[in-house]
């Protein structure tokens, strides 16, 4: 029967395909005693032997569509497959102790995960803990006969269907395949919607309880433009959601008309819109929208998608690739942002009750500065092959800006005394995301080159909700006056300065918000790629004059987000 569910429009783009439940089955089990240890064995070394071929399955797939690299993964959780000090201790246990295979899995398993765990020292052997987790949770289903999700095996048209999505399995869905996806809980700038916007895979979040209302396999409508969700859609149903995707084609073919051209205001004023990116595979997508810059590459991807701390030489290859691409645009590059709702698995983070609170970016950076000045090192050589810009993120106090200004100097100097060519024009910024420095804008304004406003992040801390929660959402507002106060007052502390004022976090690409902030005189607008052809188009349509008008009512005479949502909407109709 048609169900109609409504969530958080949080990617672009219409489909209409059937479900897939990436969702975990109960792999609950009760500990019993055997008689027979031989059938007990026999049954293991069948789900040893099940496991081991869908592996082999799932390597080749992860190869074709995502790449040696993120295939090894599999190679690994294989081996431990073959091992047999894993396997020969799980086949005592089941004599020894008379026990189901399912719970002497479980022993081995546990005591082989606290050993790796317990390894402070070596952070590759700790990460092998969350192989054998994941062998373990394997192995058990095919115990229990239950079937797991392997999204790395999807080889037909889809719409993945989850309770959340981290970044990393947001980062394996293959776009080929993956038409859409709906989750359960998340909001707008939560990481793995801001990476489905990069990836072009419409999305919509935080529908609270899609994983309960679909099944595999039944069909469903996603609309990433208003957040709709159709579970079993009426054939005018299909219809209509069909002209609705032609029609944004057609929007979305319009834009590209504008791909080579300047951002331009209806009365002739230029502006910079960059690009978001993650890692250097997004460049396909900014170069395909035409942005002007990148004005955040978001270098902890680089962290999150290799199985150790990138060396020097892999993170410089990285970032030199994107220079010399962009060249001459500037690239900004954002220094390691790990905690909240990103983990490295080679880096366990202390247990936090309020990790967005907690230890995270510069904090860890400048805590850890071996890893830090292994990052500065690697962009100052990359420097000399395009045009650099370096930021900190979450800087609440000027000493902290200070301290990594510091650094940065240290590491410079050290280079240029080897004689390594390092650009001499590379901009030192910050990210604006914490009220503290926002509020003395003024004071950081004498420190650094240039401010990028990261609203994910200002608009959490500044409304004290999480940006990932759905249930918190209505208060995740943009255009509450408190807000634009508060930008308003970082660009103009840029500007008395001589310096420049950009915006990174997803406001920068929002057509009510657009508006607001050219009439405010933000100079750089750096959006996910698939924003840039649409907020170009828009800004063509208006004059900064006009617009300064507008944000002065918006930030001295509205009281709420609505206010200025229908201020601007009515306006821009
Ligand atoms: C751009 C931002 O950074 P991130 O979304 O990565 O926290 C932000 O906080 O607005
Ligand atoms: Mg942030």
């Amino acid at each position: 029967m048609t169900k109609q569910l409504k969530g958080i429009a949080a990617s672009d783009g219409i489909a209409t395909a059937k479900a897939y439940m990436l969702v975990q089955p109960d792999l609950s089990f009760k500990q019993s005693t055997i008689e027979n240890a031989d059938a007990e064995i026999q049954r293991l070394h069948s789900a040893l032997e099940q496991s081991n071929s869908e592996l082999k399955l799932i390597r080749d797939k992860a190869a074709e569509s995502l790449g040696e690299e993120e295939a090894q993964v599999f190679d690994a959780h294989m081996m431990i497959l073959a091992d047999p000090e894993f396997t020969g201790a799980i086949e005592n246990k089941i004599k020894d102790d008379a026990i189901n295979a399912e719970a002497a899995l479980k022993t081995v398993s546990d005591t082989f995960i606290a050993t790796f765990e317990a390894m402070v020292d070596n952070p590759y052997m700790q990460e092998r803990a969350a192989d054998i987790r994941d062998v373990y949770t394997r192995v058990l289903a095919h115990l229990l006969g239950r079937a797991l999700p392997n999204p790395a095996l999807i080889d037909s048209e889809v719409i993945v269907v989850a309770h959340d999505l981290t970044p990393s399995d947001t980062a394996q869905l293959n776009k080929r395949y993956v038409k859409a996806f709906v989750t359960d809980i998340g909001g707008r700038t939560a990481h793995s919607a801001i990476m489905a916007r990069s990836l072009e895979i419409p999305a919509v979040v935080g529908t609270q309880s899609i994983t309960a209302d679909v099944k595999e396999g039944q069909m469903l409508t996603v609309d990433g433009l208003t957040g709709d969700v159709t579970v079993e859609p009426t054939a005018d149903q299909v219809a209509a959601s069909k002209q609705e995707a032609a029609d944004y084609a057609a929007q979305k073919a319009e834009w590209a008309t504008l791909k080579t051209a300047k951002t331009v205001t209806a009365d002739g004023k230029h502006f910079t819109i960059a690009a978001n990116i993650g890692t250097p595979k997004d460049l396909d997508g900014v170069l395909a929208n035409g942005a002007e810059a990148i004005g955040l590459y978001r270098s902890e991807f680089l962290y999150m998608d290799s199985a150790e701390l990138p060396t020097e030489d892999d993170q410089f290859e990285a970032y030199k690739q994107v220079l010399e691409t962009m060249s001459p645009k500037q690239v900004v590059v954002r220094t390691m942002d790990i905690g909240g709702d990103k983990h490295l698995p080679y880096l366990p983070l202390p247990e936090e009750q309020n990790p967005f609170l907690g230890y995270r970016a510069i904090r860890i950076s400048l805590d850890r500065d071996d890893i830090f000045r292994t990052q500065l090192r690697a962009l100052l050589r990359a420097s000399a092959f395009g045009k650099l810009g370096i930021m900190f993120p979450m800087i609440a106090t000027v000493p902290e800006f200070e301290a990594a200004k510091a650094i940065f100097l240290e590491e410079k100097a050290k280079l240029i005394a080897d004689g390594v060519k390092v650009a001499d024009d590379i901009e030192l910024g910050m990210m604006m995301e914490i009220p503290a420095a926002a509020v003395l804008a003024d004071q950081f304004a004498k420190h650094v080159d240039f401010f990028s406003i990261g609203t994910n992040d200002l608009i959490q801390y500044t409304m004290a909700a999480d940006r990932g929660n759905e249930h918190v959402s209505y208060l995740y507002q943009p255009y509450n006056p408190s807000i634009l106060r508060l930008v308003k007052h970082v660009i103009d502390s840029a500007h008395a300065e001589g310096k420049w004022a950009g915006m990174c976090g997803e406001a920068a690409g929002d057509p009510i918000m657009v508006p607001l902030l050219l009439g405010m005189g933000l100079d750089e607008y750096s959006m996910s790629a698939t924003s840039v052809l649409k907020v170009r188009s828009l800004m063509k349509k208006l004059s900064t004059a006009d617009m300064k008008a507008l944000a002065d009512k918006a930030i001295t005479e509205s009281v709420t987000n609505e206010d200025n949502q229908k201020l601007v909407a009515e306006y821009t109709k």
